[in-house]
C-alpha cells in the first residue's frame, strides 16, 4: 500500500454546538492520509488510484451542505466518505477548528482506521 497525504486543507464547515456556530460556517483545517493501491505507481494510471483532487472537491462540497454538532461526527463522516465512496483501505485524518477558544490555537479530532481486515505493519502508522 502507498499513501497519499493532503496537508492543511482549509474548508468552510458548519460545525459546533453553540448558536453562533449554527448560523455561520467556520474554517476547519484537515490533514488526511489514505492508502492507495501500489498498482497505481506500477501502471502510472490515475484510474488505478484515488484522485486526491476529487477527494478535496468532494469534502468541500459535502461540508458546505450539512451541519454537525460535534467535530467527532464530522471526522467520522469524512472517514466514511473515504471508505465508501473512494474505496480507501486505510485512513488517518486530523480535523481542527482554529482559534475557537481563548488561548488555544487549534482543537479537534484525530481518527485512524483501516477497513475490516486492513491493518498496517507495526511502526507504519
Ligand atoms: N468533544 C467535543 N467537545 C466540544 C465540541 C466538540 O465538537 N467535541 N465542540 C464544542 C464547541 O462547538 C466549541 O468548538 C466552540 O468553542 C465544545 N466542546
Amino acid at each position: 500500500m502507498d499513501f497519499i497525504f493532503i496537508e492543511e486543507l482549509r474548508v468552510q464547515a458548519w460545525v459546533g454546538i453553540y448558536p453562533r456556530e449554527k448560523i455561520a460556517p467556520q474554517t476547519v483545517e484537515l490533514h488526511l492520509t489514505f492508502g492507495v493501491p501500489d498498482a497505481a505507481a506500477e501502471q502510472d494510471d490515475i484510474a488505478d488510484t484515488i484522485n486526491y483532487a476529487e477527494v478535496i472537491e468532494r469534502i468541500r462540497g459535502e461540508l458546505a451542505e450539512r451541519h454537525f454538532n460535534l467535530i467527532e461526527t464530522l471526522g467520522e463522516f469524512v472517514v466514511n466518505l473515504l471508505f465508501e465512496e473512494f474505496g480507501a483501505p486505510w485512513v488517518k485524518i486530523r480535523i481542527a477548528k482554529i482559534g475557537v477558544m481563548k488561548g488555544v490555537r487549534r482543537v479537534g479530532v484525530f481518527i485512524q482506521r483501516g477497513r475490516e481486515g486492513v491493518t498496517l505493519p507495526p511502526g507504519m502508522s
